[in-house]
């Protein structure tokens, strides 16, 4: 199965820094006032905050799809153009999950492999343990028509994992899932990013669901969009069905509530002044 990313030992440097970053878009609208962020080896560092406070602007700031209008990125202490060259790799995950209808999910998982120029037959090698990863080993030779929507987000995840990520980014990637499925693909992701140590930056509408996943939650307010409120939660939790219900997934939960609160009334406030 592929294995952590090929630098994940290297603990030392944070995987992203922004350092006074900020986005004013070309029609004015200032997507994100000034803010530090880093990210480090293994966390999994989830984005929460009332809509339009610059969630969705941060991500793609890090996957550098957007530029700063200010301030400075550095994904592993370096420059974007060092990414790929050096063998260190961002995925993504999102909502929907894009796969070719015309081709099968062996195929579709295969497809970021081919666009970089894998050799075909070693490419055909690395999807089987990708497949595993997300419980669809069975499923490689069905068609996306024929998959449930759970089991077409486990394959955009595979085909993200395929490329052995040293950063993976997920927009909102299970938000159009009914909760069960939901609940059952956040106990998988939860797991495989404690697995392998995976880096992931995770943007979601659900408190509950950052409460689960999360080892730092980064609450946002908008008006302008900004970091409100870090929320770090401790080493060690096994992130199970038990801990679901647990006095403690309780005790996060409220915390989030209470931040995402004053980070909404902070937001109105602004609005208004
Ligand atoms: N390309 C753009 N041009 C102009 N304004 C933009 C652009 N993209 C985002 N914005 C504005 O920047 C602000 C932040 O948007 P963003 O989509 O990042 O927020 P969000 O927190 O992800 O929102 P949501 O939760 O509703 O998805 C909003 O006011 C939005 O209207």
């Amino acid at each position: 199965m592929p294995g952590p990313g090929p630098h994940a030992g290297d603990v030392a440097t944070p995987v992203v820094s922004l350092r006074g970053v900020e986005k004013v878009f070309a029609n004015g609208v200032r997507g994100l006032a000034p803010l530090d962020l880093e990210i480090r080896p293994g966390e999994l560092v989830s984005l929460i905050g009332p809509s339009g406070c610059g969630k969705s602007t941060l991500l793609k700031l890090v996957a550098n799809l957007h530029a700063p209008t200010d301030g400075q990125v550095a994904w592993w202490g370096g420059d974007f153009r060092t990414v790929g060259t050096d063998g260190r790799r961002l995925a993504f995950v999102f909502q929907d999950p894009t796969l070719m209808p015309w081709a099968n999910v062996a195929a579709n998982v295969r497809l970021p492999l081919d666009l970089d120029g894998v050799p075909r037959a070693a490419a055909e090698r690395r999807v089987p343990p990708a497949l595993e990863q997300v419980g669809l080993a069975h499923a490689a030779a069905r068609f996306p028509a024929q998959l449930s929507g759970g089991m077409r987000m486990r394959v955009s995840i595979a085909r993200a994992l395929v490329t052995n990520p040293d950063l993976l980014l997920m927009d909102e990637p299970f938000g159009a899932l009914d909760e069960c499925t939901r609940n059952r693909l956040d106990e998988d992701m939860a797991g495989l990013c404690a697995q392998q140590g995976l880096t992931t930056l995770f943007v979601t509408h659900s408190l509950y669901e950052a409460a689960f996943l999360s080892s730092r939650v980064i609450v946002m307010a908008a008006n302008p969009g900004r970091v409100f409120a870090e929320y770090a939660i401790e080493p060690g939790i096994a992130r199970d069905g038990a801990f679901r219900l647990s006095a403690r997934f309780a005790t996060i939960c409220r915390d989030l509530t209470a931040l995402l609160a004053e980070a909404s009334a902070s937001s109105r406030l602004d609005e208004e002044s």
